[in-house]
């Protein structure tokens, strides 16, 4: 299957417009059937000092480029990515496991992001302000930064690529991506895209490797004047650490402990739907899904009663089958982090109602896969309910009112995106407003972005910047100031006769 879908058995580095093969390669393994699906550059430091100096010198002339023209590039890498969705998808659900209508719909974010980012290329807005002195014109504009990398995970491997390198290059950086060594093919396949589509070679340049190298020598690179990281909470201090440093601009998205809160009033079928898919879908492996579940204690057993029911009905296996609804966890280390957390969870007291296992009968021992997996009676301050687990694991948290499902919501290091179900309009208008989360929900699950809204979190999931929606040029921009004086003489500012 994945030969038919793929041309190459081994992808290649592209640097300035040319696909480069590297010495070194490791497998990338179906997570559904454990087959090896292609082979993967493992590169150094010496690449990305290559790609660098193209890139240096493409994104000179692409700045230069009007930025409605940088658009149109971006206006065919969408018509390509439409024209190609459903191989897109079919490659990224072999990579990744997710099944096939989470890939499809991964794909369309990044279609969305492809013809918003397009539409930015005619705004790019500044500002024009009045001056202080008279004949005299003040305004600010963005600037492309330069070379920027970004350095994606592997949860979401085209979604999140194009939340950052779209406003990147239609803003008239060149970029360097690294992506996640598990999931390269997206970006093979964007790379392919984007040289039909006609982008000027050097202005956008993949290096496939291990973070420890690849991505360690781009946080490095006196040159690279951007990361924007995307993954783990660890990687990201020590990335932002490393930038600090160096007065390196980054933007950082980690992790999650996402809550949905069910209050007494709430529409407990619609409540309970929406809870399955935010922890379950993606085998829990979305930086939005829902690990805990704050419930009001009136409406818990009810609650618990459709969780369980819901629960019996998914099917789980190969993504590519699409009567399946949920796929295989990425690797082994996924799988035994969270068995890890399934043993921490019954030590700390938490009841297992659900799942807690490893599927491993007939085919299922030829991938990685996990049981959806229920907790009762958790409390707020449990390990379960406080560090990212990254699998179908749910925590239910039982409280006595409004006011304490909002503090146990807020009480984690966390703050990515929330939820609340209830009927009450004035309780709706009071979570959004205290619920400290950059995403909140009102009667829906706490997953399913959209693209044209900043996407990221508070606290510990972030460092106070957004991918996606127009906030994410702001990654990829500096601001200039810029006076005009037309009045034919020096007029000092700032200079006071009084
Ligand atoms: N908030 C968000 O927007 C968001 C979205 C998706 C995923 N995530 C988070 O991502 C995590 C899962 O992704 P992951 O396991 O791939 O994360 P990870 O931190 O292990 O890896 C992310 C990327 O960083 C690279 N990397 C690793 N070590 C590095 C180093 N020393 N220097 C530079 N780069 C390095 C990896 O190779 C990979 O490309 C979860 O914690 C999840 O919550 C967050
Ligand atoms: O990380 C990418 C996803 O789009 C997040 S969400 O689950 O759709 O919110």
């Amino acid at each position: 299957m994945a030969e038919t879908l793929l041309e190459a058995k081994k992808l290649n580095n592209f640097i300035g417009g040319d696909w480069v093969e590297s010495n070194d390669s490791t497998e990338v393994i179906n997570p559904a059937n454990g087959e090896t699906i292609v082979q993967v550059p493992l590169s150094d430091g010496s690449t990305v000092d290559k790609a660098v100096e193209v890139a240096k010198k493409a994104q000179k002339d692409w700045a230069k480029v009007p930025a409605p023209q940088r658009a149109e590039v971006m206006l065919e890498v969408g018509n390509l990515m439409k024209q190609r969705k459903e191989r897109l998808a079919r490659l990224l659900t072999m990579e990744n496991g997710k099944v096939l209508e989470e890939a499809r719909g991964e794909v369309q974010e990044g279609i969305d992001m492809a013809f918003y980012m397009a539409g930015e290329g005619r705004r790019l807005f500044g500002h024009t302000t009045p001056a202080e002195l008279p004949n005299k014109f003040s305004m600010s504009q963005r600037c492309p930064v330069g070379v920027v990398g970004i350095i994606t995970p592997w949860n979401f491997p085209i979604a999140i690529a194009t939340w950052k390198s779209f406003p990147a290059i239609v803003a008239g950086n060149a970029v360097i991506w690294k992506p996640a060594t598990e999931t390269p093919i997206m970006a093979y396949e964007l790379a392919k895209i984007f040289e039909d589509a006609g982008l000027p070679k050097g202005v956008l340049n993949v290096v496939y490797g291990k973070g420890s190298a690849v991505g360690d020598a781009m946080v490095h690179h006196g040159d690279i004047r951007v990361i924007s990281f995307t993954g783990s909470d660890v990687t990201g201090r020590n990335i932002a650490s490393e930038c600090g440093k160096q007065l390196k601009k980054v933007s950082l998205e980690m992790g999650g402990k996402n809550a949905v809160i069910v209050m007494d009033d709430a529409d407990l079928d619609l409540a309970a739907e929406g809870i399955i898919w935010s922890a379950y879908g993606t085998s829990g492996q979305r930086c939005t899904a829902a690990s805990r579940v704050i419930v009001h204690e009136d409406v818990k057993e009810r609650l618990e009663e459709r969780l369980l029911a819901g629960i019996e009905k998914l099917t789980i296996g190969d993504g590519l089958d699409e009567t399946n609804k949920v796929g295989p966890i990425i690797n082994k280390a996924g799988l035994e982090k969270i068995q890890k957390y399934i043993q921490i969870g019954k030590e700390e007291g938490a009841k297992l109602v659900a799942g807690g296992y490893v599927l491993e009968d007939g085919d299922f021992a030829k991938g990685h896969y996990f049981a959806p997996t229920l907790f009762t009676d958790a409390k707020p301050d449990m390990r379960i309910a406080q560090e990212e687990i990254f699998g179908p694991v749910l925590s239910l948290i039982p409280v006595k009112s409004f006011e304490e499902a909002i503090e146990v919501n807020n009480g984690v290091s966390y703050g990515l995106s929330s939820s609340i179900f209830t009927t009450d309009a004035n309780r709706v208008f009071q979570a959004q407003r205290d619920l400290d989360t950059g995403i909140v929900y009102v009667n829906a699950g706490t997953t399913g972005a959209e693209i044209h809204l900043p996407f990221g979190g508070t606290k510990g999931t972030g460092n106070g910047h957004r991918d996606s929606g127009v906030q994410a040029l702001d990654v990829f921009t500096e601001w200039k100031a810029v006076y005009v004086d037309y009045s034919g003489k020096l007029q000092r500012a700032q200079i006071d006769t009084e």
